[in-house]
C-alpha cells in the first residue's frame, strides 16, 4: 500500500533519517518509538506526503488521513462546520459530510460541544478534531503523529477503539508514541527509531487476526500467543500468533463464543 525505500532526510547540515525502509500493508497497525528528537515525526510527515524526502523512494498511493504532531486549529470556524467543509471538499455529499463530521464529534465526546469555534478548543480537545479531520474520508492509510498526547482517558481508549476497528477493516494505520507497552499492545509491527535507522522492536512472529463475538468473558490479553486485544462495538479482535491459533480458537468454542472470522494478516 505504502513503501518507504532507502529514505534519507536532512535538515540543513543534520541527517534525521538516513535510509528508512518501511513496508505499510493494507490492514498493518504499525507502531513507531524513539527519543524525542529521533525523526519520528519527519518520518510520519513523509510517509504522509505532506513533506518530501531528500533521497529514496515512496512508492504507493493510497488515500491518505493524517494527524500531525501539533492541529493548527487557530480559526473561528466551529468544529462541526470545519469537519464539514473538510468533508464536502473531500468529495462527500452535504449529508453525508455533516453525519460523519457529528458522529466523530460526538464519539470523541468534544467538550463545550460541536458549535465550538477551533480557536476555542484546549489542546486535547483541538487534538479530537485532528483525529476526526483524518477519519472523515475513510482513509486507506491512516498516520498517526502521537495521536494519544493530550487526549482524556476516555477518549485515549476510543482512539485505541477506532483504531482496532480500522485496521480489522484493512485499513493501514502508522502511529508514533513513547510507550513501548501501548506500542507492543496495538501495533501488528513495532519498530525504533534511532539514530536515524529504523529497527524491529522484536522479532516479528507471524499473526492472524480472530474476531469474536460474545468473547467477554475471557481475559484474552492473558492467553498464551494474543498479542493484542481489540474490543470493538459487539465483537472483540484477537492478534494472536499463529502458532497459538487452533488453542485459542478451542477456547473460543468452549466459552460460548461465536468466532466471526479467522484471517491471515
Ligand atoms: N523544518 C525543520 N527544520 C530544521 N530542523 C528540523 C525541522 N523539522 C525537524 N527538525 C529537526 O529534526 C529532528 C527530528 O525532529 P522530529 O520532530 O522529526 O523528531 P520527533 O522524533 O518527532 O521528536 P518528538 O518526540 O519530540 O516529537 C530534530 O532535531 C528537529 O529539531
Amino acid at each position: 500500500m505504502r513503501e518507504l525505500s532507502g529514505v534519507t532526510k536532512r535538515h540543513g547540515a543534520r541527517s534525521v533519517l538516513r535510509g528508512v525502509d518501511l513496508d505499510v500493508p493494507t490492514g498493518a497497525a504499525v507502531g513507531i518509538l524513539g527519543a524525542n528528537g529521533s525523526g519520528k515525526s519527519t518520518l510520519l510527515r513523509i510517509l504522509a506526503g505532506v513533506s518530501r524526502p531528500s533521497g529514496g523512494t515512496v512508492t504507493g498511493r493510497p488515500r491518505i488521513g493524517y494527524v500531525p504532531d501539533r492541529f493548527p486549529a487557530r480559526q473561528r470556524m466551529s468544529a462541526r462546520a470545519y469537519l464539514r467543509h473538510l468533508g464536502r471538499i473531500s468529495g462527500l455529499s452535504t449529508v453525508e459530510a455533516a453525519t460523519r463530521a457529528d458522529g466523530w464529534l460526538d464519539r470523541f465526546a468534544l467538550a463545550g460541544g460541536p458549535d465550538t469555534p477551533l480557536r476555542d478548543l484546549s489542546k486535547g480537545n483541538a487534538q479530537k478534531v485532528g483525529i476526526a479531520q483524518a477519519l472523515l474520508c475513510d482513509p486507506e492509510l491512516l498516520v498517526l503523529d502521537e495521536p494519544w498526547s493530550g487526549l482524556d482517558p476516555d477518549a485515549r481508549d476510543v482512539l485505541t477503539e477506532v483504531i482496532g476497528e480500522v485496521s480489522a477493516a484493512g485499513t493501514a494505520v502508522v502511529f508514533t508514541d513513547h510507550r513501548p507497552e501501548a506500542v507492543r499492545a496495538l501495533a501488528t509491527r513495532s519498530h525504533r527509531l534511532s539514530d536515524g535507522r529504523l529497527e524491529p522492536l522484536e522479532a516479528e512472529v507471524e499473526t492472524c487476526r480472530i474476531v469474536l463475538r460474545d468473547g467477554e468473558s475471557v481475559d484474552w490479553a492473558a492467553q498464551p500467543g494474543v498479542q493484542a486485544v481489540r474490543p470493538g462495538h459487539l465483537d472483540v479482535t484477537l492478534v494472536v500468533t499463529v502458532e497459538a491459533r487452533e488453542s485459542l480458537l478451542l477456547k473460543a468454542i468452549q466459552q460460548g463464543c461465536a468466532v466471526l472470522s479467522v484471517a491471515a494478516r
